[in-house]
């Protein structure tokens, strides 16, 4: 970093903005499988918060990659870039006061520690867990289909690692739950840990 940089003090403060939504900030990073529900759950929690008049965002990891982060790939390298890009404008977006939801595999523990790290207390890690059989069962875009032919290289699950969170704030075992149920998990975390006020 050029060392003649130097951070300026932003006229409105973050307490501010805060007090102007009527929610306390956060960053909901689901991790998870291909196929696990990480989009389809977020979307639903992210429609939940909008309805009771939350400010929120969704960052996706499909949407992202076709804009902010269309030069990386998915070798290891261009995973933990795509993982920092995201860490970075989620905590941008916290900081103007919105809870926003990152949906990205982010496949490994040391990216989403950082994440965590950046973040402090608005780091809730929502770990979409869905057995590798399901997502494949599942298999929404054909994707598994592709990697099991071997047409798709470092595939996560099939041919490059998943490091699963060990103590996640939200765990959604989504085979044994519906989509509405896992969003509402997460909803009540953010209500009893005084995120948004109760209803
Ligand atoms: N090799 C490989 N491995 C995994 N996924 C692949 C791959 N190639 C393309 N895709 C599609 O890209 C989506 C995952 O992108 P992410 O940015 O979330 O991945 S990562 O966090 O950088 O690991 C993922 O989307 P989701 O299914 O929504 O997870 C896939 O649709
Ligand atoms: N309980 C559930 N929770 C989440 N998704 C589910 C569930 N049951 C079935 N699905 C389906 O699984 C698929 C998950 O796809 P998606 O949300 O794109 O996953 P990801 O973003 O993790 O790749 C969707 O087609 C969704 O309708």
């Amino acid at each position: 970093m050029d060392t003649n940089i130097v951070w300026h003090q932003a006229a409105v403060s973050h307490h501010e903005r805060c007090e102007q939504k009527g929610h306390q900030p956060a960053i909901l990073w689901f991790t998870g499988l291909s196929g696990s529900g990480k989009s389809t759950i977020a979307n639903a929690v992210d429609r939940m918060l909008f309805e009771r008049g939350c400010h929120t965002y969704l960052l996706d990891g499909d949407n992202v990659r076709h804009g902010l982060n269309k030069d990386l790939g998915f070798d290891d390298d261009s995973r933990i870039e795509n993982i920092r890009r995201i860490t970075e404008v989620a905590n941008l977006f916290a900081d103007a006061g919105l809870l926003v939801s990152t949906a990205f595999i982010s496949p490994f523990v040391s990216d989403r520690a950082h994440a965590r790290e950046l973040a402090g207390d608005r780091f809730i890690e929502v770990y979409v867990d869905t057995p590798l059989e399901i997502c494949e069962q599942r298999d929404p875009k054909g994707l598994y289909k592709k990697a099991r032919k071997g047409e798709i290289p470092h595939f996560t699950g099939i041919s490059s690692p998943y490091e699963a969170p060990e103590a996640a704030e939200v765990h959604l075992k989504t085979a044994d739950m519906s989509i509405e149920a896992a969003a509402t998990q997460v909803v009540d975390y953010l209500t009893v840990n005084g995120f948004i006020p109760n209803q």
